[in-house]
């Protein structure tokens, strides 16, 4: 098949996995698809292609705004986009970051195997879902007053460190470091803070989640044990975001660059693309909130760690330390940052958008952490609580092709209304339980909406990502005991 058509638009296919909409029209470039047929016919059954095609029309966008394997419909641009925009002559949108800034994932690996876990599991799933704090509202790892919350927005995780929540080798091991320079906490406001002050360190809900997982095969040897992953080890992933700090940067900033800006909006197909013109007052404003609630996010993800730590302490009588329980990466799929790439032939900087999408970056790339600079960074897809999750590493083709991004899950196919009336969270949970996984959530209705079957294949998903080079398999994992807000 050379040709798709979806609804009025059609695809052309440049090479088996990716598929052009051509530029036409208003469109600033064409867009891209990366996906196989069966994961085009999903990705086409909403509004995804179209908010794509939206998407070229925001001004200084390069070479192509690009849907991941596991892309679906977001609030004006769809989860799985990525967008390079110039970040002299275009324009930042806040919408196409998502509202939960920085949401992302952390991995962190141990040195016990399935076997020292199983008969333990019900105690695990317990003690974990008893001491991280989860579901909406409030109530986190740590209390903390408005001057806290606004050393956590401009320090990140250097913050944890200080407190005693973090070790070095944390840092090390974290994007950026932990800690984005760019951030201004003056430009968050009172109500985001305040939002803050007793959310830190906490899961909040439905998507997100705690999952001990064991890994069930390893593809690249070499890459594998770089990163400190082999087969039957117990590993533990953590899915989060800023929480209600974030939204409310995401709100209002949406809201004022809809009022600062009113002749970029109108020249948009979407009002929920809404962005700020490069250079402009607000561009910068919300650059510098962003970034803030980037460190905030980091900060969440460590201290849920550090619980986690303590948790496995009690349950396995050993330190931490023994357990050799180390943040093997953390990496954000829910952010804009400021990056050089080579655009014809000339490094420019750009607004490089992910939204449900992961940083990629190659073996060599300067960004990479030392530790894994030979191999290329770790990326880290999650499944679902029935499938298996990924450890990637960045590809050799990610920076031509995706401007160094790759997917960051297996991505919905259905709303949560629609899985709720498909699926009833205790059934999914019995049968869960048969594969021997253990869920505790708040509610049945999270396990409903979450159930395994409202996800995309997520081996589907890594196989187009490894076929394309963009990142390449390293390890599989499967569940074992998963909290989930
Ligand atoms: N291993 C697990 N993966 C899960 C679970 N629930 C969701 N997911 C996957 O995470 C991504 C995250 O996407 P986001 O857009 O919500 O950030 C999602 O696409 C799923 O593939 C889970 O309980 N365990
Ligand atoms: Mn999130
Ligand atoms: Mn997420």
């Amino acid at each position: 098949m050379d040709t798709y058509d979806a609804d009025g638009i059609t695809l052309e296919r440049v090479e088996e996995y990716i598929w052009e909409i051509p530029q036409e029209g208003e469109m600033n470039t064409p867009a891209r698809v990366l996906a196989s047929e069966e994961l085009l016919d999903q990705i086409a059954d909403d509004k995804t292609l179209q908010q794509l095609k939206n998407s070229t029309q925001l001004p200084g966008v390069q070479q192509h705004a690009i849907c991941m394997p596991d892309g679906h419909q977001g609030y004006g641009f769809p989860v799985g986009g990525v967008a390079g925009i110039d970040a002299e002559e275009g324009c930042i949108s806040p919408g196409a970051v998502g509202f939960d800034i920085n949401c992302g994932v952390r991995m962190m690996t141990t040195n016990l195997s399935y076997d020292d876990v199983q008969g333990h599991e019900e105690e695990l799933v317990e003690s974990l879902f008893a001491n991280v704090p989860s579901g909406l509202g409030g109530g986190g790892v740590v209390e903390s007053d408005v001057e806290t919350v606004e050393e956590i927005l401009d320090r990140g995780v250097e913050w944890a460190l200080d407190e005693g929540h973090a070790v070095e080798d944390d840092l090390a091991h974290c994007e950026d470091e932990g800690r984005r320079p760019d951030a201004d906490p003056a430009v968050v406001s009172q109500k985001a803070k305040d939002r803050g002050k007793n959310q830190i360190g906490s899961l909040g809900s439905g998507n997100h989640f705690l999952e001990v997982q064991r890994v069930t095969d390893v593809f690249r040897e070499g890459v594998a044990d770089s990163y400190g992953l082999s087969a039957d080890q117990i590993v533990v992933l953590i899915h989060c975001g800023s929480r209600g700090l974030g939204h409310q940067v995401c709100t209002e900033y949406t809201r004022e660059v809809e009022q600062a800006h009113p002749e970029l909006l109108d020249q948009l197909p979407d009002k929920e693309l809404a962005a700020a013109p490069a250079g402009s007052q607000l561009a910068e404003e919300y650059y510098g909130a962003m970034c803030a609630a980037i460190n905030y996010a980091w900060v969440n993800r460590q201290l849920i760690m550090d619980r986690t730590r303590q948790v496995f302490e009690r349950v396995f009588d050993r330190s931490w330390e023994e357990m050799e329980m180390n943040l093997l990466y953390d990496v954000a799929h829910n952010i804009a940052k400021k990056e050089d790439h080579e655009i014809d032939g000339e490094e420019r900087e750009l607004y490089v958008h992910r939204k449900g999408a992961t940083r990629a970056f190659p073996a060599g790339h300067e960004e990479v952490p030392r530790a894994y600079r030979d191999v290329g960074q770790p990326v880290i897809i999650p499944g679902s609580m029935g499938a298996g999750s990924y450890v990637l590493r960045g590809g050799e083709s990610s920076m031509e092709t995706t401007f160094g991004s790759t997917a960051h899950g297996a991505g919905r196919t259905m709303s949560r209304t629609q899985a709720k009336d498909e699926f009833w969270g205790e059934d999914v949970q019995d049968e869960l339980r048969g594969q021997k996984v253990y869920v505790k959530a708040q509610s049945g209705a999270t396990v409903a909406e979450e159930a395994p079957g409202v996800y995309k294949d997520v081996d589907e998903v890594v196989r187009v990502s490894d076929e394309l080079g963009i990142g390449d398999t390293v390890a599989r994992t499967f569940p074992v005991c998963n909290i989930k807000g």
